[in-house]
């Protein structure tokens, strides 16, 4: 059936980017990755194929990520991405009218950042786009009644950022974006491995060990088999890593997240506070799935804490539904658009 369905939400992440078209629900979900030819820049694969390639292409390819901290870190191949994708769900979804885009962004972005993105969707051939502030989207995703004037308090954790806020009556009281991320965790265990055990491993490993036994804090010891590259005989060798060296390994961007979540409590209204005590903080994004990570901050900061449903989901079903619900939503929700009329 032909259809001319044509508002699509886009979760452009650090880590991954997902895609909903408004009447169909999440169309696409991919690792934010191009590999390239060297030299001729020629696009070699998009996406999860090019996220197979990571850390392993011969010398005549390079696979990028053009998304850092959150932010569009290099213009020209994350415009090649979008285009990619956004052609992609245009000719499987059959729409073929220029769409309108709504794009989630960190709450901090800088007004350049926010113009590379509101640029890149403009290229790619979008008719109009808006921003959405990623924890109202992750808000809006985890269901929160963020309209109500009841305080409502999101984590998420992607692979670049952390977004912490406080919201009420549809708009955010407190909040604070931080450049750490899933990312930072990866990086902290190869500098861990390195350091102690003279072993050197790629992201991918990185990632690996932190899905399977990375942990806040440990409930059950676990152990996992790591192969790396030797610093000093430059030969392939195996460690055997544990849970309890992750948190070890994890300290500084625990600590990092741990800080900045106190800061936005102590600077949220009594009553807003005393909402938050009863209710609970809600955590998403993909870094939340950390193991212990709701244990260890309900210990430090005595509220309790929950995991969102399909935590990695959630900002791309809020900004999908913030798109349902465009023409309806409160201006203050929409940061920024390219066209401050958003209309059929
Ligand atoms: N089970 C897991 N345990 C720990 N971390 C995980 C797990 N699954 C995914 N992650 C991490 O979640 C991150 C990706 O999450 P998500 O897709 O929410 O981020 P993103 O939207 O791409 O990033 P950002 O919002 O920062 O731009 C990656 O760093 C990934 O390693």
């Amino acid at each position: 059936m032909v259809t001319f369905s044509k508002k699509i939400g886009i979760d452009l992440g650090t880590a991954n980017i997902l895609v909903y078209v408004k009447g169909k629900g999440m169309v696409l979900q991919e690792p934010s990755v191009v590999a390239l030819e060297k030299g001729t820049n020629k696009v070699m694969a998009v996406g999860e194929e090019a996220w197979r390639m990571l850390g392993r292409t011969p010398g005549n390819i390079v696979a990028i990520r053009p998304l850092k901290d959150g932010v569009i870190a290099d213009f020209e191949v994350t415009e090649i991405m979008l285009k990619h994708f956004i052609t992609k769900v245009m000719k499987r979804k059959r729409l073929f009218r220029r769409p309108i885009v709504m794009i989630c962004v960190p709450a901090g972005i800088t007004g350049v950042e926010k113009r590379a993105v509101l640029e890149a969707s403009m290229q790619v051939g979008a008719r109009r786009t808006l921003l959405i502030e990623e924890p109202i989207a992750a808000a809006i995703g985890a269901g929160l009644p963020i309209y109500e004037p009841r305080g409502s308090m999101v984590i998420d954790i992607g692979g670049g950022t952390t977004e912490i806020a406080v919201l009420s009556l549809g708009g955010l009281v407190v909040s604070e974006s931080l450049r750490v991320g899933g990312d930072r965790f990866d990086e902290a265990l190869i500098r861990y491995i390195k350091d102690k055990y003279n072993l050197i491993i790629g992201e991918k490993t990185a990632e690996e060990i932190k899905i399977n036994i990375g942990s806040a804090y440990v409930e059950e010891d676990q152990e996992f088999e790591v192969r790396g590259r030797d610093v000093m005989t430059g030969l392939p060798r195996n460690i055997t890593m544990t849970s309890e060296q992750t948190v070890e390994a994890f300290e500084e961007p625990l600590h990092a997240i741990l800080d900045a979540v106190r800061r936005v409590l102590e600077k949220t209204p009594p009553e807003l506070s005393s909402d938050i005590m009863d209710r609970g903080i809600i955590l998403t994004g993909g870094g939340a799935l950390l193991h212990g990570f709701d244990k260890l901050l309900s210990q430090k900061t005595e509220v309790p804490v929950f995991l969102a449903d399909d935590p990695l989901t959630c900002v791309a079903r809020g900004t999908g539904y913030a798109l349902e619900e465009a023409d309806r939503l409160s201006s203050s929700l929409l940061v920024r658009s390219s066209d401050a009329n958003f209309k059929k």
